[in-house]
């Protein structure tokens, strides 16, 4: 753990440009689609995280070669010789992340079995995989939840169906199209999750050659087909990562350009971070010419100065204010005037991390009550899922450990916006999300060292 601190020394306003690359919640999902090509599938803009190492050893495990292409953060993925990896092997990687669930389809299509890790990813709640499980067995799937992970086999083959979610969840969704797109048949998918990750990996499947409808009112219709080929994609960019720098622009009163973010994929979280006070500007990509040089567009957030607003919000599926969006914008929620109040619908336990910040001179109270919004499926379930934000704080300096990956990164953001040194522990977690987050804090001028 020793190893694992940053010291990080807070005031200073950060400024400059970063960049950000593929989606980690798309990349991780493209890596695994390129199981059910029979010829290589390559892949541009893949970020160095923790995420996209544990599904490239996977992927390995199973036969897939996986090489660097010419451009940096290109891949290129063979899948012409997948096979079976003992469960030895596969458990090296238990609890490291969630994507290994999505395994299921790909290597019953390709092995007729499978064998799935435990799963690891942040700790926000429960995160049941029931949904996954109903839908595999629809499927013709027989699924065993077994002491060393869950093993699958499929005697009959795998066959289209009817499915209704529960609730729109993107991991169960993802299940659904990457076995529906190779099973004999046609698939419905009710109530489907329709995140613009999960609208690029149907782009993916398409290219490969799937049939996949999205239609009104969450319902996707996929027909099966035979075969499928490799694919060339650049993911669409990280949401997640620009809008938590977009929040340490405001909590530290600074200017960050991140080059690479799109706006139409984070116009929910543009919307609040004006009405927070915020500014932005959409800065457009310029082709090179004779004495211009080309410019890579983005979205350039910063802090105007004077005070910052109070604002209610919930966190919500698509077309909603992304739950991992929440956790860094609370930081600067603290900082701004009045009560904030938000609540988080989609986990049940993302506020823990409150405490961290209250330790350094922040005022959140957190409530069982579904406050400031539409009731939600945790109200009156004894979960602490709204909070309540007094500002603005004066935030101190604190001796503060990660608990998961986008409260890592809140914990951050309030060390840099604090008075005083900080000391975080367990940033490694970081990685799990962030590229190159040393890096870049230096590039915007942060004071962090490891002790
Ligand atoms: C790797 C990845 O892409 N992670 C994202 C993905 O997680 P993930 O795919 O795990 O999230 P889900 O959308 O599945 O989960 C949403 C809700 O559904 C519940 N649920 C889900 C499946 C199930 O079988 N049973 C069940 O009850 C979960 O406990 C949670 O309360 O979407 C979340 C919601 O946008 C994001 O926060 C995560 O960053
Ligand atoms: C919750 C997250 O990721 P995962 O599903 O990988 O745990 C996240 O990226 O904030």
């Amino acid at each position: 753990m020793t190893d694992d601190v940053l010291a990080v020394h807070g005031g200073t306003p950060l400024q400059g440009q970063i960049r950000v690359r593929g989606a980690k919640n798309l990349v991780s999902k493209a890596m695994v689609a390129t199981l059910l090509g029979d010829t290589p599938s390559r892949l541009f803009d893949v970020p160095r995280i923790r995420d996209v190492e544990v599904v490239t050893g996977l992927l390995e495990l199973h036969g897939v070669k996986v090489t660097r292409g010419d451009d940096d953060g290109e891949l290129v993925f063979d899948p012409a010789n997948v096979e079976s990896a003992s469960t030895d092997e596969i458990n090296v990687h238990a609890g490291s992340s969630r994507i290994p669930i999505l395994f299921c389809g790909p290597l019953l299509h390709r092995l007729g079995h499978a064998f799935i890790p435990d799963l690891g990813g942040c700790h926000i709640g429960p995160r049941p995989i029931d949904f996954h499980i109903q839908a595999l067995r629809q499927f013709g799937a027989i699924v065993d939840k077994l002491p060393d992970g869950m093993h699958l086999t499929a005697p009959n083959g795998l066959h289209g169906t009817k499915l209704e979610l529960p609730y729109p969840s993107v991991g169960a969704t993802e299940q659904v199209l990457l076995t529906a797109v190779m099973a004999e048949g046609v698939t419905e998918l009710r109530n489907a999750a329709v995140e613009p990750e999960i609208i690029d990996l149907i782009c993916i499947l398409q290219k490969m050659g799937a049939i996949i409808t999205v239609h009104t009112d969450r319902v996707i219709e996929i027909h099966g087909v035979k075969r499928l080929r490799g694919y060339t994609h650049k993911p669409i960019p990280d949401r997640i990562e620009a809008a938590s720098w977009a929040a340490a622009a405001l909590a530290t009163r600074g200017e960050i350009e991140v080059l690479g973010a799109g706006q139409a994929d984070m116009m929910t979280f543009l919307n609040v971070f004006r009405s927070v006070g915020g500014e932005f500007e959409i800065t457009d990509a310029r082709v090179g010419r004779e004495g211009v040089s080309a410019q890579e567009g983005g979205i350039r957030f910063w802090h105007p100065g004077g005070e910052l607003n109070a604002v209610a919000l919930e966190t919500d599926v698509h077309p909603g204010f992304m739950t991992d969006w929440q956790q860094p914008l609370v930081v600067a929620l603290t900082q701004a005037r009045g009560l904030s109040i938000v609540h988080e619908t989609v986990y049940e336990q993302r506020l823990g991390y409150t405490d961290a910040l209250n330790s350094m001179g922040a005022t959140i109270q957190v409530y069982r009550d579904c406050l400031g919004g539409t009731p939600c499926r945790f109200g009156r379930r004894n979960f602490k899922h709204s909070a309540v934000i007094a500002g603005p704080s004066k935030l101190h300096a604190a001796d503060l450990v990660i608990p998961d990956l986008r409260a890592g990164f809140s914990h951050l953001i309030a060390a840099l916006a604090a008075e005083g040194t900080s000391r975080v522990y367990g940033v490694d977690l970081i990685n799990r999300g962030y590229e190159d987050f040393e890096t870049k804090l230096a590039q915007l001028g942060a004071r962090v060292e490891r002790p």
